[in-house]
């Protein structure tokens, strides 16, 4: 793959990772004077790719499970999304990611997904690089430290009925999305460490279920009760399998 990649690129054209990864190295080969320590090998491209494929495939991919699961248990919220999207952004056209601001509820019900079934419930484990503390609590340099997100997302102190699945706690007075109404919402972690793909993700997931809702209603299959909300745990939180029907809405068919 990096061979074929580093044949097609030219230079000029960054189409994608790769390609930027080439680019980079190609201006440290050719920069006067060199610059020691900046060289990418193949290893280097070859792992980058490869952490972005491990972190950022399996998370996204389990999110949009969840959220189609949560859809199947409250229709009323999948109504709800439509019905913004219906006025919002209509049937005429695609949306698009600048459609944000104007649709949050939809924004909203990724954010409660993301909160009450974070992908990882433990973070990944951090080792303290000095003594420090933590509130009480003083943690020594060297000791490893494992964040449960599951208990801070789950936290009756902060989250009013927090077993409850309800978009509506990330809205204010006015309708729009809060991006965080309490700080222990980490579904992406935080500090130096913070999920790297964040940006990305939330793009990813916003325009994958802004097309779906806009052309399809998912519907729990008559013959099939409703899939349990339990997960698996193992390098994300995973859902149990289920089938989901998807049925083409009057209102897409009647427009196109
Ligand atoms: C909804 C999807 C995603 C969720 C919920 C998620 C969540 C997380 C979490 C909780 C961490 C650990 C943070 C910590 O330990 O403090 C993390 C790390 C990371 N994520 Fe994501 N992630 C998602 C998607 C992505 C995507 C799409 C990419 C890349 C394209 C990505 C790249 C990374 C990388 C590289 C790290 C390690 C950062 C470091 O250790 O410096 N993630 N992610």
């Amino acid at each position: 793959m990096l061979w074929s990649c580093g044949e097609a690129f030219c230079g000029d054209t960054v189409r994608d990772l790769m390609d930027a990864l080439l680019k980079v190295r190609l201006s440290a080969e050719n920069s006067s004077p060199p610059a020691p320590g900046l060289e990418l090998t193949d290893d280097h491209l070859l792992m980058t790719v490869g952490d972005i494929f491990g972190a950022g495939v399996e998370t996204t991919t389990t999110v949009l499970k969840w959220t189609v699961l949560y859809l199947l248990h409250y229709p009323e919220v999948q109504r709800k999304i439509q019905e913004e999207m219906d006025q919002k952004i209509g049937l005429a056209r695609h949306p698009h990611l600048s459609d944000r601001p104007l649709l949050p509820y939809l924004e909203a019900t990724i954010s409660e997904v993301l909160r009450i079934r974070p992908v990882s419930p433990l973070l990944i484990p951090h080792v303290s690089l000095a003594d420090t503390s933590i509130g009480e609590y003083s943690i020594p340099k060297g000791a490893r430290v494992v964040i449960n997100l599951w208990s801070v997302h789950h936290d009756e102190k902060e989250w009013d009925r927090p077993e409850e699945f309800n978009p509506g706690r990330f809205l204010d007075e006015r309708g729009q999305h809060i991006h965080s109404p309490s700080p222990s919402y980490l579904p992406f972690g935080a500090g130096i460490r913070v999920c790297l793909g964040e940006v990305l993700a939330k793009m990813e997931l916003f325009l994958f279920l802004a097309w779906v809702l806009q052309r399809f209603t998912l519907e729990c299959p008559q013959d099939q009760p409703l899939p349990s909300l339990e997960g698996k745990f193992g390098v994300v939180l995973q859902v149990q399998k289920f089938k989901v029907k998807a049925r083409l809405r009057d209102a897409w068919r009647a427009a196109s």
